[in-house]
């Protein structure tokens, strides 16, 4: 089975929820400290009606170009959906993660993108609890991203 997606080269949705989302056998040590960010591209439909399908297919690797530039190496990447990602964070924190969005979100601001194309990104945060199974984080994680999309758009919320 391929674990990556051909156009962005990240991992698929379906490798990562073989590692992470139905694997209940991590041992409390690796969870310790894990966090998950759900990202999604802001209005990227506009950008295929507008500029074509291939310009939206280089938006998207270029964005995760920019998102596998900004993490640590123990963070894990993968695309989830069509122009939604999703990273997993090990060892770490909600202020580290935080911070981690907003680089990501000044980082896509400065870009230069194909077609000179401006985009922005909405962000929903979650942290693992104590003795939580990996698929309510991750529930909370894409609610909190629901929340920044209805509020708005390019804003990153937290589920605390
Ligand atoms: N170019 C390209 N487009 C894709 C791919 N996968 C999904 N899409 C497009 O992504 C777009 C997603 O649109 P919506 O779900 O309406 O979201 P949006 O326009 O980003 O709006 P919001 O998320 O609400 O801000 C659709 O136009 C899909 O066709 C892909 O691999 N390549």
């Amino acid at each position: 089975m391929t674990r990556y997606n051909p156009l962005t080269k990240l991992y698929n949705r379906h490798y990562f929820n073989r590692l992470f989302i139905n694997n209940e056998q991590h041992d409390q040590s690796a969870e310790a400290g894990m966090c998950l960010v759900m990202i999604d591209i802001d209005y990227f439909k506009d950008i295929n009606d507008t500029l074509g399908h291939n310009v939206g297919d280089r938006i998207l690797e270029q964005v995760s170009q920019v998102l596998q530039h900004c993490v640590r190496e123990s963070d894990v990447v993968a695309r989830w959906g069509g122009e939604e990602f999703v990273i997993l964070c090990q060892q770490s924190s909600l202020p580290l993660v935080e911070s981690l969005c907003v680089r990501i979100a000044e980082r896509i601001k400065r870009y230069q993108f194909t077609d000179n194309v401006q985009l922005t990104c909405s962000f929903g945060v979650a942290k693992l609890a104590d003795n939580e199974p990996m698929m309510l984080c991750f529930e909370r994680a894409d609610r909190a991203l629901y929340r920044a999309k209805a509020q708005g758009r390019n804003q990153m919320c937290t589920d605390k």
